[in-house]
């Protein structure tokens, strides 16, 4: 007792010099506005426990644009606008580019090898380095050939069990990134490294999931043993590390293998291989390697699966976008052949409903946390170093100025004359800013127009029939899961193939890709 005592007044006299200190460094200037909050703990008990986004989107209506909150003395500041994230994460991103140390998923879990969460020092430029020589624009064009087939696969399954659709997304995630990262064509069903990398993948979304674990908040916690009552977390973090550690080593190790004996096929990891094999013979950066291509997986499946499973929605509650998006397919490429990446320069409708996609129900409705670096002054108020800068994608994506209408899935808003036609474009926020912008979003962004483009050229869907024959009604609006990633809640619905020839054509296609 005495020593929780004594652990609370060093906590309190922590907590009280180090906000002393900051109001020294102010010069005057106040923080910026937030609720209030109490003495210790801050805002603990004002956060938002779900859909912490919109939430803040309607602080936003008594705060203003930027909102500063304090979580036992972490101060926090969420940008709810565009041209603040764009201000303070891209101008200056020398100083607002590193990331908070995340104890649960990082330090005891040992995700810290993630390039998403690594610090902003020479390392993670190198992490850069290599994630952007396999994912810049042009160079996604090699991956083109793997995203067609895997789209017209999932079409495939689709029709065949229209109630799986989503485990068929994730194959179909897991089989253009695998291939792309490690050259390894991945199993129908129960792919080892997809396992292996999937249960790293829970683990870790659990684990960073804001305020689940108060080692987050109170990292001294993580020095108490795991027998300790209340201790759960290290047994957790002891199991889940293993997983974080065969996801990081074992694709790598057995790819390594192939790569040696000649049989890999080409991929991101026989590239950077290739690059960083030194006239001696010895590789340099191999851990940088191995993180780079682990990550794929990671940061990329669960995102992409969302965001299909989010379209695939928008056809079920939007009737008319699929029918607008099929006339567009008929009319620019026919009904002799199935959709490739050439066509999409032709087909400003699907691109519409790629931007939809990502406005209307961004997997990340916030970003992860910039680390600022220093103090800063911006707009008349001081933000103190260390502050987690959080920029605000649901708020800004549902901005009424910019997208009117905002929770309609609306594809027209983006033609000629549309309402956004020349609003920001989507991607320029779905995939956060600065220097710790995603280097995945173009290889996402092609695999979601070619799945888009492939199913609405060979399925039609239709909402699904009880055991009575009536119909079951779509959702009326978009449910976010909790957590970090918002995936769409599990609907029902039925497939059919558009014609007996367009399943002819995709059984064809599927049989010779
Ligand atoms: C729909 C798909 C995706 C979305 C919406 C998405 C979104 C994001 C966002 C918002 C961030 C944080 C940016 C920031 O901190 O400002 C991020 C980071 C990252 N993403 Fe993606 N991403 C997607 C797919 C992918 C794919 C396919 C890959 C790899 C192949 C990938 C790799 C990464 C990595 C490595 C980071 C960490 C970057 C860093 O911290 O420096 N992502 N992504």
């Amino acid at each position: 007792m005495m020593y929780a005592v004594d652990a609370i007044a060093v906590l309190v006299s922590v907590l009280w010099i180090g906000s002393w200190l900051r109001s020294r460094r102010r010069n005057g200037y106040p923080l910026p506005p937030g609720p209030k909050g109490i003495p210790i703990v801050g805002n603990v008990f004002d956060m938002p426990k779900s859909d912490i986004a919109l939430a803040i989107l309607n602080w936003g209506k008594k705060y203003g644009e930027l909102i500063y909150v304090e979580i036992v003395g972490k101060p926090m500041l969420f940008l709810n606008s565009f041209n603040d994230a764009v201000e303070l994460l891209e101008k200056r991103s020398l100083w607002y580019s590193d990331r908070p140390t995340f104890t649960m998923s990082g330090e005891l879990m040992g995700l810290d090898w993630s390039p998403v969460i690594i610090r902003y020092d020479e390392r993670f430029k190198t992490h850069r380095q290599f994630l952007h020589r396999h994912f810049k624009a042009d160079v996604c064009q090699g991956y083109w050939t793997t995203q067609i087939k895997a789209a017209r696969i999932f079409a495939q399954q689709m029709l065949e069990k229209p109630q799986d659709c989503e485990r068929y997304a994730r194959r179909a995630a897991a089989a253009t990134i695998m291939m792309t990262a490690y050259g390894h064509e991945v199993a129908p069903e129960g792919d080892y490294f997809v396992d292996l990398a999937d249960r790293a993948v829970t683990a870790g979304s659990r684990a960073g999931v804001p305020g689940a674990y108060l080692v987050d908040t109170l990292p001294w916690l993580k020095y108490i043993p795991s027998w300790f009552p209340g201790a759960k977390f290290k047994r957790d973090a002891k199991i889940w590390s293993q997983y974080s550690k065969d996801m990081l080593t074992v694709p790598y190790e057995t790819t390594m293998k192939k790569i040696v004996d000649g049989t890999a096929h080409p991929s991101m990891m026989s590239g950077l291989i290739e690059f960083c094999t030194q006239p001696d013979g010895t590789i340099r950066d191999e851990d940088i390697i191995s993180a780079c291509t682990a990550v794929c997986y990671g940061a990329g499946a669960d995102t992409t699966v969302a965001l299909m499973m989010s379209v695939i929605l928008a056809l079920l509650m939007y009737p008319d976008v699929q029918t607008r998006g099929q006339e567009e397919l008929d009319r620019v490429i026919g009904k002799s052949r199935l959709p490739t990446f050439d066509d999409r320069e032709n087909l400003p409708y699907i691109e519409g409903m790629v931007r939809e996609a990502l406005r209307w129900n961004p997997v990340l409705p916030l970003t992860i946390p910039h680390r600022l670096m220093k103090d800063d002054f911006y707009n008349g108020y001081f933000i103190p170093e260390g502050t987690q800068v959080i920029a605000n994608h649901w708020a800004i994506l549902h901005n009424e100025v910019e997208y009117p209408d905002p929770s309609r899935f609306w594809p027209e808003r983006w033609l000629p004359g549309g309402c956004s036609e020349n609003s920001t474009h989507p991607a320029k926020v779905a995939f956060g800013f600065g220097r710790r912008i995603c280097p995945g979003q173009h290889f996402a962004t092609n695999s979601l127009f070619i799945g888009i483009a492939t199913v609405l050229a060979t399925v039609n869907i239709t909402v699904a029939m009880d055991e009575h024959d009536i119909p079951i009604p779509p959702p009326t609006r978009i449910v976010n899961s909790p957590g970090v990633m918002s995936h769409p809640q599990h609907f029902d619905m039925s497939v059919a193939p558009r014609s007996l020839a367009s399943q002819a054509l995709l059984s064809e296609s599927v049989r010779n890709v």
